[in-house]
């Protein structure tokens, strides 16, 4: 039997099944045998899942990497001409854009590298039109802007079909990982699990369906450590290993098409933003205009820290950049972010601004930094020669290389 055909039974036997207490457990391995197919289904029609395809591969650039993904001609090429200076064809047909297009978003001392998608349509990820690489490009992103046709009928149906299309392939927006931990043992002993809180949502007999699910996967000796409640979506998740949480921004565009009424509702979405590219409304613009960029910022947890010199001002021109999603803004992520010897010859930090309880506060590499901190590292061995600016322009983006977001 095919992998397709397998799928069709497993649907077909949990519509037949009644939902109750007692089908619970049944209903939960069902589900996770579903979750194993479609994801083999996944791998094999996409050769790995990987990335690339002809003009999608672009160099990461810049402090973070944001995709734009949406139905076609919702906007997406006219919001890249709008936040850089690249110009991406935009037109009333759909299709416009064929490959992915990067530009630079610069605001607040940072450089958001912004990529302009090909429109996106239900079965992307499984090859629909060109979505398997645009998916793929979501994939490798710090975060995702969802951009949808305000004045468009069955908006919020598109908005779930973007997400489906993403969630196949592993992408968990706005999620955090699960608190679970599982450590595969080499043989013997069976499947232990253990859990600091009532696991309701994983039947009766909660150890028993894990090992059972754990069986699907081929995993026979294993320990299970859960401290919250989770869900079987959730344990197959953390079974599967290979997914990527990130934050994802909606933007409603074109509100200049639909009433204030309609307006006010999607303001009210949640993780979403309504705007105008063509007006300018919160998209771009002088002074106030700016509440998508913010959010953007918001979203990828970006800080700013200014380094100093023992006796001279902080270098403002140059902030140096940290995402909270990939590397935590902490002191350490600092010092790894400009040299591997500052991170090796660490003493101590004075650090000036909002996260200091006095000025300046002496602190060690877990403190954590806040937006526009100034920061003088202190190495143990006194002359030892500063990291000059180019290693630090250099080792600044260095980190974005790695595709995998910290957990
Ligand atoms: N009324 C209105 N029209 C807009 C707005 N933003 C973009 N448009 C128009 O929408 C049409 C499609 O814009 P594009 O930028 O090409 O859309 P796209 O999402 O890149 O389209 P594809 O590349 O084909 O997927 C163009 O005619 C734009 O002028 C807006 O805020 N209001
Ligand atoms: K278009
Ligand atoms: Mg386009």
């Amino acid at each position: 039997m095919g992998v397709m055909e397998k799928i069709k039974e497993i649907e077909a036997e949990m519509a037949r099944t009644q939902k109750n207490k007692a089908t619970n457990s049944h209903l939960g391995l069902l589900k996770a045998k579903l979750a194993r197919l479609r994801n083999e289904l996944f791998v094999e029609q996409s050769g790995g899942g990987g990335g690339g395809g002809e003009g999608f591969d672009v160099a990461r650039n810049g402090d973070a990497r944001i995709a734009l993904i949406g139905f076609p001609s919702v906007g997406k090429s006219s919001l890249l001409n709008s936040l850089t200076t690249t110009e991406s064809e935009a037109a009333g047909y759909e299709f416009t854009t064929l490959t992915c297009i990067p530009g630079v978003l610069r605001y607040k001392g940072s450089k958001m590298q912004v990529l302009d998608l090909p429109g996106i349509i239900e079965g992307a990820a499984h090859g629909a039109g060109r979505g398997r690489e645009v998916i793929a490009v979501a994939r490798s992103a710090d975060a995702i802007l969802i951009v949808l046709d305000a004045g468009k009928e069955g908006l919020q149906k598109h908005r779930e079909i973007l997400e489906r299309e993403l969630e196949t392939v592993g992408i968990r927006l706005n999620q955090r990982a699960p608190d679970v931990t599982l450590t595969k043992r080499k043989a013997g002993g069976g499947v232990r699990f253990a859990s600091t809180v009532p696991q309701p949502l994983l039947g009766v007999e909660p150890e028993k369906l894990v090992t059972q699910i754990l069986r699907e996967y081929r995993i026979t000796s294993a320990d299970i450590l859960a401290r919250e409640e989770i869900t079987v979506d959730q344990l197959v998740d953390v079974i599967q290993g290979n997914r990527e949480y990130k934050p994802c921004l909606y933007l409603y565009n074109k509100i200049d098409t639909v009433t204030v009424e309609e307006v006010d509702q999607l303001a009210r979405m949640p993780y979403s933003i309504v705007g105008s590219v063509a007006q300018g409304f919160n998209i771009s613009g002088p002074f106030e205009d700016d509440r998508l960029k913010q959010m953007m910022w918001d979203y990828l947890g970006l800080t700013r820290v200014y380094t100093k010199r023992k006796g001279s001002p902080p270098d403002v021109d140059e902030p140096v950049v940290l995402s909270e999603i990939r590397k935590g803004t902490t002191v350490k992520s600092l010092c790894s972010n400009v040299s591997s010897e500052l991170l090796r010859d660490f003493n101590y930090a004075l650090v000036w601004g909002t996260s200091a309880k006095h000025a300046p506060q002496r602190c060690g590499l877990n403190h954590i930094l806040d937006d526009e901190d100034v920061v003088q590292i202190v190495s143990k061995t006194p002359h030892s020669k500063p990291a000059r600016v180019a290693d630090r322009n250099r080792m600044a983006t260095s980190h974005l290389t790695d595709a995998k977001p910290a957990p």
